[in-house]
């Protein structure tokens, strides 16, 4: 026997996301259900201004893990090309609405419309996908925030799958405000050296192979490839892409030859969906602890600015 030539041992180590993300929903949907009792159902509004095909997926499956979690979800869809200011009337008035406890604002958005302006409509206290400015700024602070859902699921899924962070070096490909800026926060926060690489870093390949953690979140199918990574590196692969088969793949070639990755699908994307309801009965609980007349007046002051 020549254990240098067994291959079997160098397999990659799957990092998935399924079961950690059955987890976060058992949990919600016992909080949420313990909250129903006491009076308050904790309920999600997704306000929708796209007919795109990924998003109108993530959608149905909001609602539906939604549904199964007790968590009331509302869907509000002002169809593609709504006006911008109908989409920030129809956040302010699910910011005022006491029966709403978490609002996400999808993405794409009608040309025209500017993403992070808009969700400065969403109450903070109800900004469980992190959208809002307020939120990503508080995050950078270090002061309490909801993350976006999606940056969370990644720090979620290296905590589950006992990745080290203090100390090690992890390279974030992707500088957006929904993923790149707040993952490399987050992990910053945990103690790492971090270094984002973006679409003007003229070679990845200067950055990546030192990573430790490489968290990729680009939207390119095989934009990560051996060249990029080390073998002893940990690969999250945030990229969701639809393929013309009806599938969905990563940024990351599935055949890199790591020491963990996460797949597509079943990785970072269940992860995410579960957070989401978690955030939402979180902020649930929060508001059925506020005095019902200091929320109240807290309303009645921001009308009057
Ligand atoms: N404000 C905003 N926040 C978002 O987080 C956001 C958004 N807008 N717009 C659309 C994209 C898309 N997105 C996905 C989340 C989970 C899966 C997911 O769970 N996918 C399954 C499989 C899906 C399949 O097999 O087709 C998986 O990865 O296992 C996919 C895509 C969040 N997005």
């Amino acid at each position: 026997m020549q254990p240098t030539e067994i291959r079997s041992d160098d397999a990659v180590r799957e990092l998935g996301g399924t079961g950690l993300a059955r987890e976060i929903r058992t949990r919600a949907a016992v909080d949420a259900a313990e909250l129903t009792e006491s009076g308050t159902t904790p309920g999600l509004a997704v306000v929708v201004a796209t007919d795109d095909e990924s998003s109108a997926w993530y959608v149905r499956s909001i609602a539906r893990a939604a549904g199964k979690a007790g968590i009331d979800c509302r869907t509000v869809d002002l169809g593609a090309g709504a006006d911008p200011q109908l989409i920030r009337a129809t956040l302010e008035q699910l910011s005022a609405d006491g029966s709403v406890h978490g609002i996400i604002l999808q993405t794409p958005l009608p040309a025209g419309a500017h993403f992070e302006d808009l969700a400065s409509a969403i109450d903070p206290r109800k900004d469980v996908d992190g959208a809002n400015p307020v939120s990503l700024g508080n995050l950078a602070a270090g002061l309490p925030a909801y993350p976006p859902a999606t940056a969370a699921a990644v720090l979620e899924l290296l905590d589950h799958h006992e990745v080290e962070l203090a100390g090690r070096n992890c390279v974030v490909v992707g500088r957006s405000n929904v993923v790149g800026k707040p993952v490399a926060r987050l992990l910053l926060q945990r103690d790492a050296t971090v270094t984002i690489c973006h679409r003007h870093t003229p070679e990845l390949t200067a950055f990546t192979p030192d990573a430790d953690v490489l968290v990729v979140a680009v939207g390119k199918p095989d934009l990560i490839t051996d060249k990029h990574v080390r073998d002893g590196a940990i690969v999250v692969d945030v990229g969701t892409n639809p393929t013309t088969d009806g599938g969905l793949v990563g940024d990351v070639d599935p055949s890199v030859h790591v020491a963990g990755l996460t797949p597509v699908p079943g990785g970072v994307g269940p992860v995410t969906t579960a957070l989401l309801l978690q955030h939402t009965v979180r902020s649930a609980v929060r508001s059925a602890r506020r005095p019902r007349h200091a929320a109240e007046s807290q309303l009645r002051t921001s009308s009057e600015h």
